[in-house]
């Protein structure tokens, strides 16, 4: 097996295996969750990476579906042993990526998709060089507000910290490979899938995995 050191990219000989690191963050209420849970109905062969968090589940959330919820101690804990990959404070809550599950996903030949705000983002394009970055846009303002009031999940004084700190987020979208404005769903997810399509393409066209077949005709 031919790994590529401190990349995304894991290629193992003959099986031609290249899996991805796609990165997808946006600001609270802008649609992510709703739209990458859609691309996976449709790209099943994508892992979405869980987190930890230290936020209280919303209700209907699962432990190890949606979230792996801790205490902060635990969390800090875990920060302190690095078992993150990346890890930010998010709209006063801490939030991190499990660098083991990520890293033997990709290993199997796996593509995985982090949801997780532009720190983290920033953090997984140093470690990762080669991940795939997209950034979700809302349309206005206004609707960035209706959505967010609309999902009736938080609480009011939540809900106006997350559209304080949108602007804040919204100034990291220029350092994403990517953006999408989740106007009409149905065409951001088309969007989205069209993105991850087109990197498979790619990924399947580089000349290093054909090294096999190469040397098989050239022997
Ligand atoms: N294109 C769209 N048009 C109208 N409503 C949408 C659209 N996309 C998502 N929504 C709705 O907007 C609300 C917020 O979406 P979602 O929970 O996916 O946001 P999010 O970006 O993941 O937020 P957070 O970061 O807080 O988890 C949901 O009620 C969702 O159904
Ligand atoms: N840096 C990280 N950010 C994460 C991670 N998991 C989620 N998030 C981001 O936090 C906010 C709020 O999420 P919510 O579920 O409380 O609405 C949102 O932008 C998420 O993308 C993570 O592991 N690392």
């Amino acid at each position: 097996m031919t790994r590529y050191a401190d990349s995304s990219e894991v290629q193992v000989q003959n099986a031609s295996v290249v899996s991805t690191l796609f990165v997808v963050a946006a600001p609270s209420g802008a649609g992510k969750s709703t739209l990458v849970n859609a691309l996976l109905e449709r790209e099943p062969a994508i892992s979405l990476s869980v987190s930890h968090t230290t936020r209280p589940p919303r209700p209907g959330e699962q432990y190890g579906r949606h979230y792996y919820f801790v205490e902060r101690a635990e969390f800090e804990r875990e920060v302190a042993e690095g078992i993150f990959l990346e890890h930010a404070e998010v709209h006063g809550n801490l939030y991190g990526t499990s660098r083991d599950k990520v890293q033997g996903l990709l290993a199997q030949g796996r593509d995985v998709l982090l949801e997780i705000d532009w720190q983290g983002a920033a953090q997984i394009r140093k470690s990762k060089p080669d991940c795939v970055s997209v950034f979700i846009l809302p349309p206005s303002r206004i609707e960035l507000e209706r959505r967010l009031r609309g999902r009736g999940s938080d609480a009011p004084e939540v809900i106006e910290r997350r559209l304080r700190n949108s602007r804040g987020e919204i100034a990291h979208a220029h350092e994403f490979d990517y953006i999408i404005v989740n106007d009409r769903f149905e065409d951001a997810l088309d969007e989205l899938q069209a993105i991850v399509r087109a990197v498979r393409l790619r990924s399947s066209l580089q000349c290093r995995r054909h090294e096999a077949l190469i040397a098989e005709l050239l022997a």
